[in-house]
């Protein structure tokens, strides 16, 4: 099964195997959204049935929610956690001071709210996803489904009074109808192609009525854990500034990986 995962997916799953040892009994955990989140809830699904890890979950989606479940791990509510001891999660993009860019799976809002939540907030990624400066990947923003087109106007014209390169927002579809978030929003992607002042345009555009929340991350992330298509792995911390180094072997995780293939 291990010969049939692209070296993408081998990579999701080495940050997060490797990001699973974070985890400790007795924690509170965020658990993030995406395909390399999912593989993080795989790891710790394992460790839960196979080490007796006791853990439990506040999942940043509905998708999130029944995986955890289904791997066995214990799903809590934000408001029962109330504050979580550590949040995993993936990125569509990160920088050198590990601002990110989230939401390509629409579950922004969430993840969020969980990540501030959180004492530490460990980024799981494949090395594709690092860039220099943010913004080549849409910029994901969730609006109020009222006069989503009249916020939509509203943010292009602020991108244009703010010299924006790329200023357009798009609807993001879900084939012929508009994605709905799990809190029943409509996402609006910004085609920004960089992004100069993060923490600014986070702030700008936050500030617009029917806007709810916007995908940069800034200041949240703790520690990036970078996978590679070979096993290895990079762990960097923001906060002592330490690069640590390490391989994982994929032969150990070939259940995992027969797993998802079924
Ligand atoms: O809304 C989705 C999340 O922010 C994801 O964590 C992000 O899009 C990365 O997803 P993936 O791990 O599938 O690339």
């Amino acid at each position: 099964m291990t010969g049939e995962l692209s070296p993408i997916d081998k990579a999701k799953f080495v940050a997060a195997k490797r990001a699973a040892d974070f985890v400790e009994d007795g924690m509170r955990v965020g658990l993030g959204t995406g395909s390399t989140a999912a593989w993080l809830v795989r790891c710790l699904g394992e460790m839960v049935r196979d080490e007796g890890l006791k853990i439990r979950g506040v999942p940043t989606s509905t998708r999130t929610a029944r995986l955890a479940r289904d791997v066995g791990i214990e799903v809590i509510s934000l408001d029962e956690a109330r504050w979580l001891d550590l949040t995993i999660d993936g990125a569509d993009e990160f920088d050198g001071d590990l601002n990110l860019i989230k939401g390509g799976g629409g579950a922004l809002l969430q993840e969020k709210i969980v990540a501030t939540a959180s004492d530490q907030m460990v980024v799981i990624a494949d090395i594709g996803k690092e860039v220099e400066t943010l913004g080549a990947f849409p910029l994901p923003v969730e609006v109020i489904p009222f006069g989503w087109q009249t916020t939509q106007a509203l943010i292009e014209e602020t991108l244009i009074s703010m010299d924006v390169l790329g200023r357009s927002a798009t609807l993001r579809m879900n084939g012929e109808t508009p994605f709905i978030t799990d809190e029943g929003n409509h996402i609006l992607d910004l085609h920004l192609n960089r992004i100069g002042n993060p923490r600014q345009m986070a702030l700008v555009i936050n500030q617009m009525p029917g806007v709810v929340e916007n995908g940069l991350f800034i200041d949240i992330c703790d520690t990036v854990v970078i996978g590679y298509g070979d096993g290895r792995v990079e762990l960097r911390d923001i906060n002592d500034g330490t690069v640590e180094h390490d391989r994982l072997d994929f032969v150990e995780s070939d259940n995992l990986f027969t797993d998802l293939a079924d």
